[in-house]
């Protein structure tokens, strides 16, 4: 290359530059870019390595498919058996709990159960684990005896495979308790068999891990969401912690807790105890056994595609009854409550402490402009295209049929979670949980100021709407409540032999909203629930006077009386019916002939400012004119709705408990004046409640006490009730007296049950309060 040449390369250069520089650019752009994610894919490769699991731990664990399933043994093998003898190699026992924590959990998402891995349609096996603790042996020994309950059942159902034993101090907690063991055909579930120690054991530090996991940042806070369930079972001691709040069971309840929090909530049934020295049916090995048995069912229920079952908390069903992370009604220690949102809308009249449930609804009145003409075509009272059934079903109602409504009320609700039962146990011996609230007839005819309906309900003075068959109703409305009593499996605190027991139906009111005796065959509907042992407690407006007094027995019968002279009445409950009062006095007239054939209940509903104020005279004539066994005085709860605004209602017209007391003091002297001879009997403060009872009736003799020593008698005979329908002959009120009431329910001793756990709101502990309770 000569020298000329040579001088004109920077200029050949320049120009090469301006021509190609934009390609140029762009490629070097192109290069650095690829470098960029190469590095980073390496990276995030090493990571990955890093967090995967060392081999051998379950979540490499070869689990069975169906065909490759231990056959059951007869008899129970023993852990080890099945860990060294099953195709499931035992997974290695590391002793590490002073290291650090392997991160190997992943979140996954629900509905874990419905198709396998690979995406091939078709429902998992569940495998069982059987996880115990167990110092002095018994838990060991229940839990090897005991597993053959889930194994022989379900034999006859290959897709709930038998059950892994493990000894909790033999495994290493996140083996099992980081990640679940891992399969494409099978899902595990997780039963826990755990006695209560508060001494040292090596069950407090599992118990610790549980939490930290929970709150390990570096994991989801439900690494075992992809569980098909859990369940624990506590052994205890009642004789050295008699109740739970002493520490009975404590450390069962606590690993139920974290359980939950580490699976999302996806308790499969509740949790259980055992008391080691109750004897029978309340022993340790009686109770194990139902329980075992429930879990069972739902095991089989899980593969059958049920999954949790309907409104379990993490079944992923549309209606789940409670978050247990963000709920807040059922819990004062992280357990799950009940959104503050949907809170009002699912109370009901009951929970509010029985008070009528008054719809706004005109039956009657022509010319009031809410009804029109009756059509030649009877209709559906609520048909389920209708904003009414919306509404109510939002509200927590179960419609059945046309025309009848069912619903736990929240005293069932507390009575399975052993937070306490309704005044009607404290007064009558009635069991909430056993409880179902129902009505046959969702209409009535009185727009009463504080009812909670919102005006939303059907309304008519005659029955204009088709009639369901009293069968369809009694069916419907046991099905009905039975679905929402297993809604409540999955929620925390609800008790497992609560949750047995609430699985038969001892109690109907009839009471929910509405009208019960507007139905044309109540009488019929009576004696199909009479017929199953179910006691009855009817509540009516005191505005149908033809069919109360075409009405049978029922165990208790109440008439709603809210106020003592028709301008009280009219002002509020704002009767439909023209001649409210001379109805409501007829009503008067038939519950004193009832009198001698059934128990009859006065249920006054004080509002201040509308019906206590110098009333207390005018209510003493109607007891006088109608004699009722019982006078049952509650205050008022404010529900807030426009209609109770609308209506001037405020917090302002909540008495408070003491002038619940005073008021009912005044009703009790009025009554003497009178020459009646009523006292209290019973209080449950609580719901801001108080029964007056008839001293000549009631009060009476204990059986087997010395002559002469007498109590009040307000709880009832059910058995007896039942004896004396059955044999035909006539019998009256004081043929079905139960025993004396309990010392805690009488008039100064509050009213609360004992064996039960008092709560406010928030789920924490409770002192009796001296305000009208909002409930
Ligand atoms: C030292 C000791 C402490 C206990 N503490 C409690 C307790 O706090 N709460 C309880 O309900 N039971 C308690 N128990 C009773 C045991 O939980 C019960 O006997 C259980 O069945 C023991 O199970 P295991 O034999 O499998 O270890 C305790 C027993 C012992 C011996
Ligand atoms: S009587 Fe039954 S329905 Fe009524 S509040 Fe009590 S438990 Fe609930």
């Amino acid at each position: 290359m000569d020298l000329g040449n040579l001088l004109k390369l920077p200029e050949e250069l320049l120009y090469l530059w301006h021509v190609h520089r934009t390609g140029f650019l762009l490629s070097a752009g192109v290069v650095f870019a690829i470098l960029r994610l190469s590095i980073h894919y390496r990276q995030s490769r090493r990571q990955k390595v890093a967090l995967t699991p060392p081999l051998g731990t379950p979540t490499d664990e070869k689990i069975p498919t169906l065909s490759s399933a231990p056959p059951l043994k007869t008899g129970l093998p023993d852990a080890e058996g099945y860990d060294t003898t099953g195709p499931l190699p035992k997974p290695p026992v590391q002793k590490s709990k002073q290291g650090p924590k392997r991160v190997t959990g992943v979140k996954r998402g629900k509905g874990a159960n419905d198709a396998l891995d690979d995406g091939r349609p078709g429902r998992r096996a569940v495998q069982p684990y059987l996880f115990y603790f167990s110092l002095g042996g018994s838990t060991k020994a229940y839990a090897e005896s005991h597993a053959s309950i889930l194994s022989s059942n379900t034999l006859s159902n290959e897709n709930v495979l038998p059950p892994i034993l493990h000894d909790l101090t033999e495994i290493d907690t996140d083996d099992f308790f980081v990640a679940p063991p891992k399969s494409s055909s099978v899902s595990p579930a997780y039963l826990m068999l755990l006695p209560t120690y508060n001494i040292d054991t090596e069950l407090l530090p599992f118990i610790d891990q549980l939490k930290e996991i929970h709150h390990d940042f570096r994991i989801d806070t439900a690494p075992l969401r992809s569980l098909a369930g859990y369940a624990v079972f506590g052994f205890g001691d009642k004789e050295g912690w008699p109740s739970e709040e002493e520490g009975f069971c404590s450390q069962a309840v606590e690993a139920d807790k974290w359980m939950s929090r580490l699976t999302g909530g996806k308790r499969a049934y509740p949790l259980g105890v055992g008391n080691t020295k109750g004897e029978g049916k309340d022993g340790a090995d009686a109770r194990l056994q139902v329980w075992l048995e429930g879990v069972r069912d739902v095991l089989i229920g899980i593969n059958e595609g049920v999954g949790l079952g309907e409104g379990v908390v993490g079944s992923g069903e549309a209606v789940e009854s409670a978050d247990e992370d963000s709920d807040d009604e059922y819990d004062s220690d992280g357990r799950a409550r009940k959104s503050k949102k949907t809170e009002s809308s699912t109370q009901d009249l009951e929970d509010l402490g029985g008070q009528r449930a008054p719809i706004a609804i005109d039956f009657t009145t022509p010319g009031r402009g809410l009804t029109k003409p009756a059509a030649s075509e009877p209709k559906p009272m609520v048909p389920s295209n209708s904003p009414t059934y919306a509404s109510l079903t939002k509200q927590g109602y179960q419609i059945v049929g046309s025309h009848s409504g069912v619903k736990i009320c929240r005293w069932t609700k507390s009575a399975l979670r052993g937070r306490g039962s309704c005044y009607k146990f404290s007064f009558y011996g009635i069991n909430s949980h056993l409880c179902m609230e129902a009505t046959p007839s969702l209409s009535c005819s009185n727009k009463c100021v504080f009812c909670w309906r919102h005006g939303t309900n059907p309304v008519g003075t005659t029955w204009r709407w088709t009639v369901d068959p009293p069968e369809e109703i009694f069916d419907g409305m046991k099905q009905g409540h039975y679905k929402k009593i297993k809604m409540m499996r999955g929620v925390p605190g609800v008790r497992a032999e609560r949750f047995e027991e609430a699985m038969r139906i001892r109690h109907c009111a009839l009471s929910l909203v509405g009208e019960p005796i507007f139905y044309p065959h109540i009488n019929q509907l009576l004696r199909m629930l009479h017929k199953e042992r179910i006691s009855t407690f009817l509540v009516c407006n005191a505005q149908h006077p033809d069919q109360l007094a075409t009405l049978d027995h029922v165990t208790q019968l109440y008439v709603s009386i809210d106020a003592s002279n028709p301008t009280s009445l009219k002002k509020i409950d704002r009767p439909l019916h023209k001649d409210y009062w001379a109805r409501f006095i007829r009503c008067m007239d038939i519950l004193r002939e009832k009198r001698y054939m059934q128990r009859t209940v006065f249920r006054l509903t004080l509002v201040k400012g509308f019906n206590v104020e110098e009333e207390a005279e005018g209510y003493a004539a109607l007891v006088e004119r109608a004699m009722p066994a019982f006078v049952e005085v509650k205050g008022v709860t404010y529900c807030g709705t426009s209609t109770s605004k609308g209506a001037g209602l405020s917090m302002g017209n909540v008495p408070f408990y003491e002038e619940v007391v005073a008021f009912v003091q005044q009703l009790e002297k009025a009554l003497a004046k009178r020459g009646l001879d009523y006292g209290i009997a019973a209080e449950h403060a609580h719901s801001c409640c108080l029964l007056l009872s008839d001293r000549g009736r009631f009060y009476r003799q204990i059986e087997g006490a010395d002559e002469g020593k007498k109590a009040w008698h307000s709880l009832i005979d059910y058995e007896k009730f039942f004896d004396c329908l059955e044999s035909g002959e006539e019998f009256g009120p004081q043929d079905y007296v139960g025993r004396p009431t309990a010392d805690w329910a009488l008039f100064g001793n509050g009213g609360f049950d004992p064996r039960d756990e008092r709560v406010d709101r928030k789920g924490r502990p409770k002192e009796m309060a001296g305000k009208a309770v909002e409930i």
